[in-house]
Formats: C-alpha cells, sequence, structure tokens
C-alpha cells in the first residue's frame, strides 16, 4: 500500500475554480483558484465555456501541488465536488463538449417547466426525485439542447453522446475518456433519478425526453472512481470521492447526525439538514436530496436554497456604492440606529425557497429622513438572517427535529455581527469551524474516506474544530417582533 497520505480536491464552483491540499487530520496545506469567467448570451441565460473549466481544473492542481510542496506521489486520493445541476453534453469520440455548459442559474427552460406544471406532472416528480419542477435542474436544460442544437437529437439517440454534471465531466477528462459516472449526490439533482430507488427512472426520461444512452453510472460518493491521466499531473492520482458543493459542505462541516444542519452563505445560501435514513417529503416547497451515499448506505437531507445572500452585499458595494468592501458591513452594521424597522427584500431574481416566487422583486421598507447606509446595510445583513429562519421554521413544519446549533460557512460568514443576529432571530446556537474552505475539505473527506486515511465518518467528525459560537442573546419577544416585520415585508413583495 502507499504511503501518501495527502488529499487533494477540485472544488468547481460557479465563479471560480480551486483546488486544496489537505493533511491526514484535515489541515489545510496549500491551495490555488482561478476566477471563471460568466457568458450571458440573452437575458436570464448564464452559460460556462467547458474549455475554461478544463484548464483552469487541470492549472489549479497543478498550483496546488506547487503551493503545498508536494508531488502527485504523496497524494493518497482525490476527491473532485462541483457547482450542482451544470449541464454539459459531449462527444463520445472526441471528448469536445457539443454546446457551453448551460448553469443551474440559467432559466431558458422555465417555459416547458410552466407547461410540465401545468399538465400536473409536479407531484409524480417530487414523489420520486425529491425536487420541484424548476429550471434549476438538469433534466429541463437537456431537453432544451436535444431541442435546439441542431442533429444533437439523432446523436444522443445513436449513442454518440455524453451527459454529465461538472463532476461527471471533469471525470471523463482527468481519466482521459475512460470513465463516465458520478456519484449519487449529483444525479440527485438531474430531475431523472428516483432517490428513492437510487436508479435512473424511465418514466423521467421519457417524460423529458432524454435518451438513457446518455446517462452516466452512478456510484457512492465515496468510491473507485478511476485515476487521473498520468501524463496530467506526473504520476496517476486514485479519484475516490465526488459531491455537489453543498453536500461536500455538509460533510466537510460534519452534519453526520439526523437532525444536524449546515448553512452556506456565499453568493446564495444553501441549508441543508440532514434526516438521516428517511427521504422526508417537503410539504413546504423545501427540496429533499441525497445528503452522501458512503459504503451504499443513502443518507438523505432537506434543502433550503436562497439565491441572494453575499450578493446582496455585492449589491450594496457595486449597485448602491456605499461600501468599498463587503467586510464594511460589520462595522456600520454595529453603528446603526437599531431602533429603526427598516426591512431590505433582496428578491432581485424573485425568492427561493420556501417561496419560490420567480415574479417577486425586491424592495426596501421603512425608511425615514434618518435612514443611511448604516441602517440599509444592517437590514441586509438582516434579510440574510430572517431568510435562513424562513427555512428553518419549513424544516421544522415538515417534521424536521428540533436544531440546537446551526454550523455555518462560506464568505459571509467572516462577519461576527451577522452571525449574532443570525443566532438571535434563529433562537439558535451558531458555529463556525476553523476549516473555512468545508466544501473542498468535504470532497477530500469523502476520498480519504475510500483510501482509508480517515476511518469511517466518525474519523471525519474528529477532525472538525469550532473557531466561535454564537449564543442567541435576543429576548423572544424582540425575536418575534422583528421576524413579523420581515415576514409582512415578503407579503408585500409576493406577485
Ligand atoms: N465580511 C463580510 N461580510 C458580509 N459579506 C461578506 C463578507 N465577506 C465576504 N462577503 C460576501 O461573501 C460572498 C463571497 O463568499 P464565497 O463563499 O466566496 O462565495 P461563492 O463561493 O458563492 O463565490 C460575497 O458575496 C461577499 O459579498
Ligand atoms: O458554486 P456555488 O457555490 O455557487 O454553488 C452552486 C450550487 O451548487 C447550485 O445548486
Amino acid at each position: 500500500m502507499s504511503s501518501a497520505r495527502s488529499l487533494l480536491a477540485i472544488d468547481q464552483g460557479t465563479t471560480s475554480s480551486r483546488a486544496l491540499i489537505f493533511d491526514d487530520a484535515g489541515r489545510p496545506m496549500g491551495q490555488a483558484q482561478q476566477e471563471l469567467p460568466q457568458h450571458f448570451p440573452q437575458s436570464g441565460w448564464v452559460e460556462h465555456d467547458v474549455e475554461d473549466i478544463w484548464r483552469d481544473t487541470v492549472g489549479v492542481v497543478k498550483g496546488a501541488l506547487s503551493n503545498a510542496r508536494v508531488a502527485a506521489t504523496d497524494i493518497a486520493a482525490l476527491g473532485i465536488t462541483n457547482q450542482r445541476e451544470t449541464t454539459v453534453i459531449w462527444d463520445r469520440k472526441t471528448g469536445e463538449a457539443v454546446h457551453k455548459a448551460i448553469v443551474w442559474q440559467d432559466r431558458r427552460s422555465a417555459p416547458l417547466c410552466d407547461r410540465l406544471k401545468k399538465d400536473g406532472h409536479e407531484p409524480m416528480v417530487q414523489a420520486r426525485t425529491g425536487l420541484l419542477i424548476d429550471s434549476y435542474f438538469s433534466a429541463t436544460k437537456i431537453a432544451w439542447l436535444l431541442e435546439n442544437v441542431e442533429g444533437l437529437r439523432a446523436r444522443a439517440e445513436r449513442g454518440e453522446l455524453a451527459f454529465g454534471t461538472i463532476d461527471c465531466f471533469l471525470l471523463w477528462r482527468l481519466t482521459g475518456g475512460k470513465v463516465h459516472a458520478t456519484d449519487a449526490t449529483n444525479a440527485a439533482r438531474t430531475m431523472l433519478f428516483d432517490i428513492h430507488r437510487q436508479a435512473w427512472d424511465e418514466d423521467l426520461l421519457e417524460l423529458f425526453g432524454v435518451p438513457a444512452s446518455l446517462l452516466p453510472e452512478v456510484y457512492d460518493s465515496n468510491a473507485e472512481f478511476g485515476a487521473t491521466d498520468a501524463n496530467l499531473f506526473g504520476a496517476p492520482i486514485p479519484i475516490l470521492g465526488i459531491a455537489g458543493d453543498q453536500q461536500a459542505a455538509t460533510v466537510g462541516q460534519a452534519c453526520f447526525d439526523a437532525g444536524m444542519m449546515k448553512s452556506t452563505y456565499g453568493t446564495g445560501c444553501f441549508a441543508l439538514m440532514n434526516t438521516g435514513e428517511n427521504a422526508l417529503t417537503s410539504a413546504n416547497r423545501l427540496l429533499t436530496t441525497v445528503a452522501y451515499r458512503i459504503d451504499g448506505k443513502t443518507t438523505y437531507a432537506l434543502e433550503g436554497s436562497i439565491f441572494v445572500a453575499g450578493a446582496a452585499v455585492q449589491w450594496l458595494r457595486d449597485g448602491l456604492k456605499i461600501i468599498s468592501s463587503a467586510a464594511e458591513t460589520e462595522g456600520l452594521a454595529k453603528s446603526a440606529d437599531a431602533t429603526q424597522a427598516i426591512y431590505v427584500v433582496p428578491a432581485f431574481t424573485g425568492l427561493g425557497a420556501p417561496y419560490w416566487d420567480a415574479d417577486a422583486r425586491g424592495a426596501v421598507f421603512g425608511l425615514t429622513r434618518a435612514t443611511g447606509p448604516a441602517e440599509i446595510a444592517r437590514a441586509t445583513l438582516e434579510a440574510v438572517c430572517y431568510q435562513t429562519r424562513d427555512l428553518l421554521k419549513a424544516m421544522e413544519a415538515d417534521g424536521a427535529s428540533g436544531l440546537e446549533t446551526l454550523r455555518v460557512d462560506g464568505g459571509m460568514v467572516a462577519n461576527n455581527w451577522m452571525l449574532q443576529m443570525l443566532a438571535d432571530i434563529l433562537g439558535v446556537a451558531v458555529e463556525r469551524p476553523v476549516v473555512a474552505e468545508t466544501t473542498a475539505l468535504g470532497a477530500a473527506s469523502l476520498a480519504g474516506l475510500k483510501s482509508g486515511v480517515f476511518k469511517g465518518p466518525e474519523g471525519i467528525a474528529e477532525t472538525w474544530q469550532s473557531t466561535g459560537r454564537f449564543e442567541p442573546r435576543m429576548s423572544g419577544d424582540e425575536r418575534e417582533s422583528r421576524y413579523a416585520g420581515w415576514l409582512d415585508a415578503v407579503r408585500r413583495v409576493r406577485s
């Protein structure tokens, strides 16, 4: 057996590609990152060039190896984590993509989704996939490509093409076109996968008009996915972990017990609550998803997705220009007049869970002559906290057990003021881990599980350390009256 103990993670996200090296105690040793160009060919359309993604991925892996001063032969295993749902179709012979990747945020297939909902298909789709019919997921993106790229359907039917989410595309390229596979967490976001039977679903393939020949094999999140082509990094590296980024963060946050919840605050916010072996069907418009599938055992989660979190702070900086850096919001919020009841509802592109209101638009309520940048900044941070409470309330209404501590990560959690307000508004303690890169850590941990660097989820949980705990301090009366104000503000922006 090899003596290599370091772990490599590729984190291919919406706005950047990163690679990180971790030691066998989950401590970061080196990393590299490259920003990813975004393409907006029409209003509501978002695309990525997969050749950018491929070139950057290879580049950041080389950069991370060099920054950590390790060689490919020192790496015990590689884990891949990725922006989810983003759809790629490529030619099996040449490996060339037939079109740019259609990104999860892309709304071009919304008319098809509306039609399918009108025709009454949503209950069946939700029962099998845990998802609500929305252009967010891969199925209608594939359908759009097959309909709109000339000759594609015929080529797909002849078995010449392969579909994959970004993990799957990278796996194909990294293995030199040898492996066409994904993991159960990514399959669960396509809207073609039965999360209960853990299998592609014939009826869904028919409903969306997707030929089965396009689909990858689906493996555990810790599995033998193959090895990187020896020519890429100087020696083959075993690929032993794959998970979608929010699920990888759930693993990186060691949320292994039912009832544990993590929330990631980056551009958007994605909260996942582990529900154990129980695939709870949400009656409150949350998603049911695969948290991870380890050693053949599937663990499920309820997921709430908020599309605008840190993006609202970017709006304060780039749109309103009342701050010059995101970090300034902390000082401003501290200095704000707390007696002003200002509510910012950042529904810039509609509202995500649990409202799923694509037509709602943002608003600011409660302005007076005394309102200034500090009060607006404070209300913007508060909005993220209120939206998290919306998700938590929906999860509780769905029968998820009472939450004791929320584990948080993502760029926004550098803001101590926000985390205190989050604890206050939720009435739940909030904890931030030492390793901020929980998504990459989760992918590395899955690979570490398979390679034997970590002994079971308990081994991963032992390495998790808190770097700050925020206890609720607000009175119950104040919490409820502030939250009632938020609900009223949301009601006023709903379409
Ligand atoms: N101190 C801070 N306070 C509030 N928001 C912050 C702070 N630092 C960063 N952010 C916000 O966090 C986001 C970046 O987080 P990150 O996890 O890197 O996002 P992503 O992975 O989605 O690109 C940005 O939207 C930024 O505005
Ligand atoms: O790439 P991120 O971090 O913005 O995450 C995107 C999510 O996976 C979309 O579902």
